[in-house]
Parts: C-alpha cells; structure tokens; sequence
C-alpha cells in the first residue's frame, strides 16, 4: 500500500552548522505506529518539522498521500492531515483560553464558529479535559498544556499524528491518561520520546536516526 507520508534522501543543515540530516528516509504507512529514536540533537525534531514544511530540506522530497509537497501552499494542505504536537507547548498555544486554542484548528479547516465548538468541546471531553475549558491558556501548568496541546492537534482529526516528546512533564497518572489515549487512536502515529517504558507500551516500530540518517531496528 502506498505510504501516507514519505520522507526520501532529506539532506538539512541550519545556517552556518553543521549538517543534521545527510538523506534521512522514512516510510510512514496508514496506520503505522513508529517511533523516531536517536541522541540529543540527532535531529528527530528536525525531521517532524521538515515533514510538515515548517522546515524546508536542502535536498531530498516529502510526499504526502501520494502528492510531492514542494510549495507553501501544498504545506498547508498537507498540514489539515499532518498535525505535530510540538516538544515545546508554548511554540503551540496562543489563544487566551483553551477552548479557542482548541477550536482554533477546526475553524482553520473551515468550520463556523458553533461547529468549532462543538467539535472542540467533543475532543476535551475524549480526553477527559473539560475541566480546562475555559482556563486562561497560560496560566496552565507544564502538564495541562501537554495535554490541551495534543487536544489542538486532535481536533483537527488529522490522518497522520507527529508527536515529539509527548510524555515532557506530565506525572504518572497523566502519563497514563495519554497513553490510553494513543492507544485508542488509529491515525498513523510518528513519536518523538527519550522515554523507553512509554514507548514500549505502545508497541511502536522502533526508528533510529544516527549520523543523519534512519535505519530500522535490527
Ligand atoms: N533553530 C536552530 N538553529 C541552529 N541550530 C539548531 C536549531 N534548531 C536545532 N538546531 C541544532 O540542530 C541539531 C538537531 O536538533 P533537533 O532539535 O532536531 O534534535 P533532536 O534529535 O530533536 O534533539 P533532542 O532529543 O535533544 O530533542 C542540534 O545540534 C541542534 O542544536
């Protein structure tokens, strides 16, 4: 079956550094559940951004759902399908409350403001967040805009989900809660995670990014 987002040969270096990608590839099929595993600064962030043309790479293609994305403008289409749950909250939220930081993504697709609402409010109560509904979004802690993050990225129903670090500063028991939560999904998921007993409950296809480049587990 054909991949539903496709990374080949991606070469990427920041200006003036050294390079970080040197033809990373990956495969991503419907439903595949893979996790992007390598060092500190071995470019896992990198390659989710590149994935989503936040990032362009210096040479190499990203292909999604069996279109070359090269342009702004196939970037923001292959984004209503690709959401990335970024390592750091605060690149994410910006509404004042949660329930617009929610809402946010589904009036982006094109939804009025009441079926925004609805949708987010549905997504909230997936996850057991309503009690954060109208929190001022800034105000949350280190573990809530974890969560009401993953909460923006899923309201959108993207296809495909990008997850960098999603265990950072949550406790056991939201650690839980998120992992009953990916379980219960069947997007494709890439995840980003440092965190060796959350991935293992997953049953993910371990990834490795070394010198540049992806390679399976043996
Ligand atoms: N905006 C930037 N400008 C310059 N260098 C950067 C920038 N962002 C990241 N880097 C560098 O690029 C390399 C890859 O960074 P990246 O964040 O992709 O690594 P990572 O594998 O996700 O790391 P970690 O496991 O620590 O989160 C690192 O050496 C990092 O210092």
């Amino acid at each position: 079956m054909s991949p539903v987002l496709e990374l080949a040969g991606i070469h990427f270096a920041y200006p003036g550094r050294p390079a970080v990608l040197t033809g990373a590839s990956l495969r991503v099929g419907a439903g595949d559940r893979i996790a992007l595993v390598g060092p500190n600064g071995s470019g896992k962030s990198t390659l989710l951004r590149i994935a989503v043309g936040l990032l362009r790479p210096s040479a190499g293609q990203v292909t999604g759902f069996g279109r070359p994305r090269v342009t702004e403008t196939d970037f923001q289409d292959l984004r209503r399908d690709v959401g990335l749950v970024f390592q750091d909250p605060d690149d994410q939220l910006f509404c004042p409350t949660v329930i617009e930081d929610v809402a946010f993504g589904p009036r982006n697709l094109g939804q009025g403001r009441a079926e925004a609402l609805a949708t987010s409010e549905t997504v909230l109560r997936e996850m057991d967040l309503m009690h954060l509904r109208d929190r001022v979004t800034h105000h949350l802690s280190g573990g809530e805009k974890r969560l009401v993050t993953l909460a923006t990225v899923l309201a959108m129903r993207p296809r495909v989900l990008l997850l960098d670090e999603p265990t950072n500063a949550l406790d056991p028991e939201n650690a839980a809660r998120l992992l009953a939560i990916l379980r219960g999904l069947d997007q494709a998921l890439v995840m980003v995670s440092h965190d060796a007993a959350f991935r293992a409950q997953l049953d993910l296809r371990e990834v490795h990014l070394r010198a540049g480049r992806l390679a399976e587990s043996p």
